[in-house]
């Protein structure tokens, strides 16, 4: 947590997902209606496919829906592509761009990852910004300078708290049920704030910095309880309603 700084849990359905599992939407909107939206902000990216169909059911509720990639055109030849525009026509109001898994099985660049975020701003919406270091790069001791690289190579010098949040996720983290240690959480979104105080100046102390990896209702609290921990960005736990609402509803505890 940060003071001043209102939480944001945001759920990444990945390749997951047909139309049968709005029904996990429509219970996570509801239980945000009934009073969890005073804890936190809650956003929920379903593959593109269901976008649309997920922004009607949200329509009206605290819960809002974001795209999962975009490219950096607005139009053009380039074939199963998503614009952020047609992401915002859609009805999205943040997309997640840099995740790992596209940094790793789609080549993206810290300079390529910038780009869509300014794309996203360019489209009127958020950009939810990943960074974060490999198992390997961990075990060399080069994290902090691995999560330097990224904040300077991908954030935008003109990112806010208002179209930028920021996503740390250690890729050895994600869908292996592993997590650092809250002292190496805390760490790591430490450093993550001391650099964007560089590049932003006083815009960083505003900014939500998310944490990903292997978030669950039973080390939630743990986690979100963290200094400069503004939030969750949730994979595999995301898919399940109960889930979803158990981690948002750590904030009850915190
Ligand atoms: O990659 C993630 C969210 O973007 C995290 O995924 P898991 O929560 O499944 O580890």
């Amino acid at each position: 947590m940060t003071p001043g700084i209102r939480p944001l849990v945001a759920g990444n359905w990945k390749m997951n997902g047909t139309a049968a599992s709005l029904g996990e939407l429509r219970a996570i909107s509801h239980g945000f209606m009934s009073g969890l939206d005073a804890e936190t902000d809650a956003l929920i990216c379903p593959p593109a496919t269901l976008l649309a169909r997920a922004a009607d059911i949200v329509s009206s509720t605290p819960v809002k829906v974001g795209g999962q990639d975009c490219h950096a055109k607005e139009s053009g030849a380039h074939t199963g592509d998503v614009s952020a525009e047609m992401l915002k026509d859609a009805g999205a109001s943040h997309v997640i761009v840099g995740h790992s898994e596209r940094r790793t099985d789609h080549g993206e660049t810290d300079a390529g990852v910038r780009a869509k975020a300014e794309a996203a701003w360019r489209a009127g919406i958020c950009a939810v910004l990943c960074i974060g270091e490999t198992k390997a790069e961990r075990e060399l001791g080069s994290t902090l300078d691995i999560l330097s690289r990224q904040i300077t190579g991908s954030v935008p010098s003109a990112a806010t708290a208002h179209n930028t949040v920021i996503a740390y996720e250690p890729v050895w983290a994600i869908g292996t049920g592993l997590t650092p240690t809250a002292a190496d959480v805390a760490e790591a979104h430490a450093h993550i704030r001391a650099e964007l105080k560089e590049l932003l100046g006083a815009e960083a102390a505003k900014m939500r910095i998310l944490y990903g990896g292997s978030v669950k209702p039973s080390n939630a609290v743990e986690l979100l309880s963290v200094e400069n921990v503004d939030g969750a960005l949730v994979g595999g736990a995301s898919l399940k309603a109960a889930d979803f609402l158990a981690i948002a509803e750590a904030y009850r505890s915190i």
